[in-house]
């Protein structure tokens, strides 16, 4: 089943046109990555995925139902962390979490206990100070706390890591492996280790548009690079290698980097092929011979230049 199925989405700010025919979908329990530059479009179109911003075409659909602007039902399915959520200071953080979830309708009796898991998962079990003495980083994390309190089919985050310290990314990341396969997760971002560290599926926004959707590891075998590897122990044993005849007939475009030998060649498989009956007749064997895949840095330059 999917999470989110969204059609032919189209949002105008007056004649700019900030959503331009947007569609894909979240399949259930995925960690999605949504990803895009400062001004792509992707805070937009969470608005608009909960029903607070009236799209001007197409359609958005959360568990099969229909999100109608203004209305907020289907919004149970979901929890929201916005980029930087908003708390009483003078509160301590599992006050603030008994008020989110007297608010919400949470059942009393299970309040407290939930509240206690969810700060557990996020690190703030012990801690007992007013949120206005809170880092960032510790904000981000009571937010996912209270963003999960309702236990949300489907948690938007946006932007959750970019305001944080590799310390503090870390944190939040780490809570988003432990969510991972219970709750869909959508997180939108422009930091891109970030994504392939915890994504399964990517979309890559552009001024509005999709450029890039889909599995991340079938993105990445489908844009291969061309670059088949080979790493020796020695730079002389790799430049034994680039010396040989059965490397030179290739035909691959052949650049040594101290150990490493790397074949550039548009029949990587052949080139492969090759090497590796080649190699049967040496005596120095590489540590290891790899097709080099493109990092998510490079794809995502390459569809946006
Ligand atoms: N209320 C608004 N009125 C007019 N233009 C808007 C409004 N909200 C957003 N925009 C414009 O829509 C475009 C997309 O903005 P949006 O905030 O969705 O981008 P984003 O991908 O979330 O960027 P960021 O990473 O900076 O948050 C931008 O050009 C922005 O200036």
């Amino acid at each position: 089943m999917n999470a989110l199925e969204i059609k032919g989405l189209v949002k105008r700010f007056g004649s700019h046109t900030v959503i331009e025919g947007l569609s894909f979908e979240v399949p259930e329990n995925c960690v999605y990555g949504f990803i895009g530059q400062n001004g792509a479009g992707k805070t937009t179109t969470m608005k608009m995925i909960l029903g607070l911003l009236k799209p001007d075409e197409g359609s958005i659909r959360v568990y099969n139902e229909q999100v109608r602007y203004g209305q907020t039902d289907t919004n149970r399915y979901i929890g929201y962390l916005p980029d930087v959520p908003e708390f009483y200071n003078y509160m301590r953080p599992a006050e603030y979490l008994r008020l989110c979830g007297e608010i919400t309708g949470c059942p009393s009796g299970s309040l407290k206990q939930k509240s206690g898991e969810l700060l557990e998962l996020v690190g703030l079990k012990n801690v007992n100070k007013k949120i206005g003495g809170f880092s960032r980083g510790m904000k981000q994390r009571l937010g996912f706390a209270q963003a999960l309190l309702n236990e949300p089919r489907l948690l938007l985050c946006d932007e959750p890591t970019s305001a944080l310290d590799p310390v503090g990314r870390k944190e939040i990341l780490d809570i988003l492996e432990n969510i991972k396969g219970k709750t869909t997760v959508i997180f939108s971002t422009h930091i891109l280790s970030d994504v392939e560290r915890v994504c399964d599926r990517i979309a890559v926004l552009d001024q509005g548009r999709l450029r890039l959707e889909g599995p991340l590891d079938e993105i990445k075998k489908k844009h291969r690079s061309g670059k088949l590897l080979a790493e020796f122990g020695t730079e002389k044993e790799a430049a034994g290698f680039e010396a040989m005849d059965f490397v030179k007939k290739t035909g691959a475009d052949v650049k040594r980097e101290g150990r490493k030998v790397i074949l550039c060649s548009g029949n990587t498989r052949e080139v492969q092929k090759a090497i590796l009956c080649g190699l049967a007749g040496m005596d120095d064997m590489p540590l290891k011979i790899e097709v080099l895949e493109p990092s998510l840095e490079n794809l995502f330059m390459e569809v946006v230049e």
